[in-house]
């Protein structure tokens, strides 16, 4: 789940596409890049790091145009190394940048198709590399002159549709013609549309989220579709067209548990909302595990579970407290590449104010649990801090099964809910009592907010992987490539087994 942006200004767009990352670093915080094209050159800037710390003014002074795309990464493929920062670039045909959220399941066999049949190489392990190759090998194809049009670059992005498969949001900018946006055909990864009127005429923003086009001015047009493509040239004219034959709505549901900002709509339904009725069906839960008046006081993981946590306690009549303190300047624990980096900074990150805790019976609440590095820790501090009883409850359910679209948990030994009952993930964290919310009350929950999204993604949940191709022998190669980070400089592993991979420490 990387941040993406792409825009069309009639000014120069390097500070507001610098802007949008800044309100998308939530999405991505191991790399950063922007690139701008005037005329038919690109400029562009991208290496490791947060957005404020990746861009220096003479960085920003070298980025000129007036249209342009950017990224943050949280690498789910490939490695975390520089050189697979995004945007990624291809010099035919025309000049490509192109930026990506996602994650594709069959790219090390197109990669050999590349390789093979369209004569393409592929310098680094991304799988965003191997998207950008399709893309610039389709328009290739269907390119008859020395000019491209809105119809041979639809007829393109149909050909990628029919060759890609997993989740793949995307931005991209052909030099001197303009910015192009997709999305898959299942739509796991969000997308969205904003305008801004100007004196000048229209500019657009392509986004991953609503609050990168609200924090900078734009007004929310609509959401991408799934398998739809817009393509905005120069002159600001805009075309869409669908390219996908049977595109369905299927969001990935962990944007609505912990991923997306909850000041962003996606795909119609408020995230803010989504995570309180979250909370309402957890206290239902809850009420029916946990005896009542067994609770003193109710208090969030901060941040992502607040809205889950203060409508919990609404609902069940709890007294709602702050009982950790969060150091504003440590980033999302969940989007660290790394076990150790990770469970260092929760430590460093959340700060227990002991008065709150001392001979209460607390009810911690966090959004989910997935590795439970949080959830150890937490409730290791609250009892350091005096609690007498430490009851968890998680506004998602169990995250039992590795996930392929775009967040990085692919092997399923990571995950402290497999091969674990209830009882046994309570005794790993070592609280007293655990209340998980249900699959079918997540479900509910934010079909509630926009009864169009009543078919989500939510393989990490229920082990159900919406395009189809994900076997349990994929599965298995996942994880011995995760497993194996340097099995293929090392012993030479074949080539079947090496797949692409963010690859641990
Ligand atoms: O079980 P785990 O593997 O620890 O992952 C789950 C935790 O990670 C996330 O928090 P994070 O610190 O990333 O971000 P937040 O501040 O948005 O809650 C999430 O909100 C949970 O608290
Ligand atoms: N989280 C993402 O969207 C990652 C994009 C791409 N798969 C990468 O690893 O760079
Ligand atoms: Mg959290």
């Amino acid at each position: 789940m990387c941040g993406i942006v792409g825009v069309v200004s009639n000014s120069m767009v390097n500070q507001v596409i610098y802007d949008a990352l800044l309100l998308l670093q939530h999405r991505g915080q191991d790399a950063a890049g922007i690139a701008t094209s005037h005329g038919s050159s690109f400029a562009m800037h991208k290496a490791n790091g947060l957005v404020r710390d990746v861009f220096r003014t003479r960085n920003m002074r070298s980025l000129p145009g007036n249209v342009g795309i950017g990224q943050v990464r949280y690498p789910t493929a490939g490695s975390t190394s520089e050189e697979e920062a995004q945007p990624f670039y291809v010099n035919a045909p025309f000049g490509i940048v192109l930026a990506h959220n996602g994650n594709l399941t069959n790219a090390e066999q197109l990669k050999i198709e590349l390789f093979k049949n369209d004569r393409r190489h592929i310098n680094t392990d991304s799988d965003s590399e191997v998207l950008l190759n399709v893309l610039a090998h389709e328009i290739q194809q269907a390119t008859t002159s020395y000019s491209l049009d809105p119809a041979t670059l639809f007829g393109a992005i149909r050909r990628l549709h029919n060759r890609v498969r997993g989740s793949y949001a995307v931005v991209a900018q052909i030099a001197g013609y303009g910015l192009l946006a997709f999305r898959d055909p299942y739509g796991i990864r969000p997308l969205c549309l904003g305008i801004s009127e100007t004196e000048k005429g229209p500019e657009y923003m392509i986004a991953s989220e609503s609050v990168a086009l609200e924090g900078l001015g734009f007004k929310f047009v609509r959401d991408v579709e799934p398998g739809e493509a817009i393509f905005i040239d120069e002159d600001h004219k805009m075309y869409t067209q669908q390219c996908a034959e049977n595109p369905t709505l299927n969001p990935c549901a962990f944007e609505y548990v912990y991923l997306a900002r909850p000041d962003s709509v996606l795909d119609g339904a408020s995230v803010y909302e989504t995570r309180l009725k979250m909370g309402e069906y957890l206290a239902d839960q809850v009420r029916q595990q946990i005896s009542s008046g067994a609770i003193d006081v109710v208090m969030p993981i901060p941040d992502s579970s607040r809205p889950s946590a203060m409508q919990l306690a609404l609902k069940l009549n709890l007294e709602y407290r702050e009982g950790f303190i969060k150091n504003r300047y440590i980033g999302r624990t969940f989007i660290m590449p790394g076990n150790v980096s990770r469970r260092k900074s929760v430590r460093q990150k959340l700060n227990a104010i002991g008065a709150e805790f001392k001979g209460k019976s607390v009810l911690l609440v966090d959004d989910s649990i997935v590795r439970g590095t949080t959830s150890r820790e937490i409730v290791q501090m609250a009892r350091e801090s005096g609690a007498t009883r430490v009851v968890f409850a998680s506004a998602a359910p169990p995250v039992k099964f590795p996930n392929v679209y775009g967040i990085d948990m692919p092997t399923r030994q990571e995950l402290i809910a497999y091969g674990r009952s209830d009882e046994e993930i309570c005794r790993e964290i070592t609280a007293d009592a655990l209340v998980y919310q249900e699959v079918s009350a997540m479900r509910r929950a934010i079909a509630d907010v926009n009864p169009r999204l009543s078919s989500l993604e939510a393989s990490c949940f229920d082990g159900e992987y919406i395009t189809g191709d994900i076997t349990r022998e994929y599965l298995d190669k996942l994880e011995w490539a995760r497993n194996h980070p340097k099995a293929r400089i090392e012993d030479g592993v074949p080539s079947q087994l090496n797949l692409n991979l963010a690859r641990s420490e």
